[in-house]
């Protein structure tokens, strides 16, 4: 899995890894060439006293040194700037594919653990690539080349160096193939401490206002000391890997050494052999120590990277369409058909059968009960999900063949807790335009009934909102959503109960200023409260993911006992009045009456 991660995002840098291996090449043929050149100045120069040669070679070895450290200053240089650009394309790859991720993968994964694998997963896979540069093919060459130049110089001795690899090789093998468990469990745990980290800051006042904060102190401290215990286990396996393996090469150095000394004894092997078998050596023992340290944040990197094909071979649920219509033949319709929808994992569907158009110019509110379906269907007319029945058509079209960008650009949504984002109010606004003029975003915010409190904030428009829009209030935060939206100016507006947070004063105003702004598109606007919905031209009453009527305020009244029932049970929670049964007639006007007397002081 890591060399097939490796290798696809490595494609684009060819040239630089091509560059990269001939840079090794130069430097270990230079490197190699050392005490060959050593070994000839010792028998032919030092021990024939030839002083002539010796100043000759030894400028060779000179000007071989030069070229060996420029090679190896480059290497190093265009290894580090290939393993960064690689991960910078790796993190942005795993992005992108988050980015299509619909509302299902999302909570398959979990939004920590796609943080973690975003930054630190892909942090350990180019922390690996960082090192294997510069051994990639520097170290088996100088192995190699080494084993066959020591060849040259005794063959029986250079047995004694198979027996090395065998036995550098399996003390590898015995201690780094039991870390990989263990990595898993440490990236998983990374992820557990993303999560409880993410939660305690975004709650971090209710954690306060519960006094849970020695608890939850105390649950993050059992995730961090889980980790730790991981990390210990794991840092004392891998403290036996250096210790044995140089064990392991000094006992072959003494074993040379000792053979090597018994062999000139007897005369079948020169002084010079001798050095240069050392030297060569000395090399392969540079060379596994080089591989060590690159297989060391192998185990850990193999895990990641497997954690990172996993995200990059999810497919969205929600997939693009392989053509996609680009035009909407009906601009401004919307239209259910049959539309249910039953969420990954669960047993009943919350949506059944959901039959609904609307057209440009029209108004419909969604009224239910918490619980009922009315953000789920919003979000199908969005394709954050796809519906599991029926299907949802917007401008004619089914949304599971139109253009994505088309589908966007269409349908402008103001969920129930809106989202700003780190910057300025400005940036935040020209989310809905990129290009909207300073005084069209005053106009936006005036509409939305913004632009007062605006004008306060230190800066104005360049008043800079924290992530989230955390220093904003919750109504301030709505309504620089609804000015939002409205600087996009789709055909059709979905309302998702985002007037809640507003004072009766302020939503009155901002429905006043909205009208004639949006009275060409299609508005669907969801809410619990009666008095929210009463004038929209048609309500239709979500009840347990039904339809359980359409009609007029007026004509619900009359006819719909589930709306008489919200109506009275909302008036009951105000009013603490529990009369208001009786016939259907009676009690219909009774709440009409009520409602609109109730309207002022909603
Ligand atoms: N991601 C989810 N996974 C599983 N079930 C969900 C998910 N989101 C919502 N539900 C369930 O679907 C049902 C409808 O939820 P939905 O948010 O659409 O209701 P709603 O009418 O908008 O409620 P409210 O007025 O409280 O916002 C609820 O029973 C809820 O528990």
């Amino acid at each position: 899995m890591l060399l097939c991660l490796l290798r696809i995002h490595l494609r684009p840098h060819r040239r630089s890894v091509a560059l990269l291996g001939l840079l090794q090449l130069v430097q270990i043929l230079a490197t190699l060439a050392l005490p060959t050149l050593g070994a000839a100045v010792i028998d032919n120069g030092v021990v024939r006293a030839d002083s002539g040669y010796i100043t000759r070679t030894g400028l060779a070895m000179l000007a071989v040194a030069l070229v060996q450290i420029a090679a190896s200053v480059a290497a190093v240089a265009l290894g580090a700037r290939t393993a960064m650009a690689m991960g910078r394309d790796l993190r942005s790859a795993v992005f992108r594919r988050v980015l299509d991720f619909s509302a299902r993968e999302v909570g398959r994964f979990g939004t920590p653990s796609l943080m973690t694998r975003t930054v630190n997963d892909v942090q350990q896979v180019q922390v690996l690539a960082l090192s294997a540069f510069g051994v990639v093919v520097s170290a088996p060459l100088m192995c190699l080349g080494s084993i066959a130049l020591a060849l040259q110089q005794d063959v029986p001795l250079s047995l004694l160096l198979v027996a090395l690899m065998v036995a550098v090789g399996m003390s590898f093998g015995l201690i780094l193939g039991r870390t990989d468990p263990f990595y898993a469990r440490m990236q998983k745990q990374l992820d557990r401490i993303n999560g409880l980290l993410r939660e305690r800051i975004t709650g971090v006042r209710v954690v306060r206002a519960f006094v849970r904060d020695a608890h939850e102190g105390a649950r993050f401290g059992r995730t961090n000391s889980e980790l730790r215990d991981i990390s210990l286990r794991v840092g004392r396996l891998l403290a036996t890997v250096i210790p044995l393996v140089l064990l392991v090469l000094n006992a072959f150095m003494a074993a040379v050494v000792w053979f090597g000394a018994h062999r000139i004894d007897a005369g079948a092997m020169r002084f010079g052999a001798l050095s240069a078998f050392l030297s060569y050596l000395t090399l392969i023992t540079m060379s596994v120590v080089m591989v060590t340290f690159v297989c060391l944040p192998m185990p850990r990197a193999r895990v990641s990277a497997e954690r990172i094909q996993q995200v990059l071979a999810t497919e969205p649920s929600v997939a693009a369409p392989s053509e996609p219509y680009a035009r909407c033949p009906q601009p401004g319709q919307l239209s259910l058909y049959g539309a249910g929808f039953r969420y990954p994992g669960a047993k009943e569907p919350v949506l059944h059968g959901i039959d609904l158009s609307v057209r440009p110019g029209e108004t419909v509110a969604i009224l239910g009960s918490t619980g009922s379906g009315k953000t789920t269907l919003l979000n199908l007319v969005l394709r954050h999900f796809d519906a599991t029945d029926g299907a949802v058509h917007v401008g004619g079209v089914d949304v599971r063949t139109l253009d994505a960008a088309v589908l966007r650009r269409t349908v402008g949504f103001v969920p129930q807790r809106p989202y700003l984002f780190s910057g300025t109010v400005a940036s935040n606004l020209r989310f809905g335009d990129p290009d909207a003029t300073d005084d069209e975003l005053w106009h936006a915010l005036e509409i939305a009934q913004a632009r007062d409190f605006v004008r306060l904030l230190p800066g104005g428009l360049n008043a800079p909102l924290t992530q989230g829009g955390t220093n904003v209030s919750g109504g301030q935060r709505q309504r620089l959503a609804i000015a939002r939206t409205l600087l996009r100016r789709p055909d059709i507006y979905l309302f998702d109960d985002c007037f809640s947070a507003l004072d009766h004063a302020t939503d009155a105003a901002l429905r006043a200023a909205l009208e004639p702004e949006i009275s060409r598109a299609t508005v669907v606007t969801v809410a619990q409260r009666v008095s929210t919905v009463r004038r929209a031209g048609r309500i239709v009453v979500l009840d347990a993911g039904r339809v359980a009527a359409t009609g007029t305020h007026e004509e619900l009244l009359r006819t719909s006992t589930t709306y008489r029932e919200i109506a009275r049970s909302q008036l009951t929670a105000i009013t603490g009045d529990h009369d208001g049964t009786g016939t259907d007639a009676a009690a219909a006007t009774t709440l009409q009456e009520a409602v609109h007397g109730l309207d002022g002081q909603l």
